[in-house]
């Protein structure tokens, strides 16, 4: 197993502390106390409808719980994202705008993400992605697979942001995308960052090791 370098003094940096989600009436989870701490993986599982979406959106600040806190760094997040402390969110529909191209698109989430958008940036992103061959194809003609490709490519810049949350990275990925994918995620945790993500897959990163969640447990 491989420890990052990580001081263990700095909070988490993403917690939830009791946290409870309900939608349309039913109580999907309660009692959530989760962990992130800097240079891990937590891999959230669970059957279908158990509220692994909901538990990602609830992380990164879109929607408000039922009860309990998300913290990220040890603040909760209205303060978190005044600070400007905003994680990556990789949604499991990518947010690419189906009229642009793949470059026009990616470039457009790297500039509200708020890090580098220049070109050399985009194209060195889309090729660690594998889609250097497709630049300039309207996000529209993209396979599933690409798509998610190129979603993910807003991961594979310098200097991403410390906490990412992804809901279903591997989903429609082949093997080659599936290892790029994992590529990203290592890098990541060797540079002390943490990830919280989704899969009804194992997450398997070789000798890096995986925190998990089951959020079957917490009905
Ligand atoms: N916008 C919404 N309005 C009402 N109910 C919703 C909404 N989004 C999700 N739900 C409900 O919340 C429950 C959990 O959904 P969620 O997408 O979080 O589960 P999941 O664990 O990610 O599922 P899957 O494994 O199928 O992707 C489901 O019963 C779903 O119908």
């Amino acid at each position: 197993m491989s420890t990052p370098a990580v001081s263990h003094a700095e909070p988490p940096r993403l917690a939830t502390v009791q946290l409870a989600c309900r939608r349309a009436g039913r109580l999907l989870f309660q009692a959530l106390d989760l962990q992130v701490p800097a240079g891990q993986v937590v891999w959230v599982r669970g059957r279908n409808g158990s509220g692994k979406t909901s538990l990602l959106r609830l992380a990164a600040g879109l929607v408000a719980p039922e009860a309990g806190q998300v913290l990220w760094g040890g603040v909760p997040v209205r303060e978190g994202a005044r600070a400007g402390a905003r994680p990556a969110f990789v949604g499991h529909a990518h947010a690419l705008q189906q009229d642009f191209t793949v470059t026009q698109a990616l470039q457009f989430l790297l500039r509200l993400q708020g890090g580098p958008s220049d070109t050399a940036t985009v194209h060195g992103a889309l090729h660690r992605m594998g889609l250097q061959g497709h630049r300039e194809t309207p996000v529209r003609s993209l396979s599933q697979g690409q798509r998610r490709r190129a979603a993910l490519a807003r991961l594979a810049v310098p200097e991403p942001a410390p906490l990412w949350l992804l809901d279903e990275p591997y989903d429609a990925l082949d093997a080659d995308g599936i290892e790029r994918l994992n590529a990203l995620l290592c890098d990541q945790l060797l540079r002390g960052g943490s990830v919280l993500l989704t899969s009804h897959q194992a997450v398997d990163l070789g000798p890096m090791r995986v925190g998990e969640i089951d959020l079957d447990g917490y009905h």
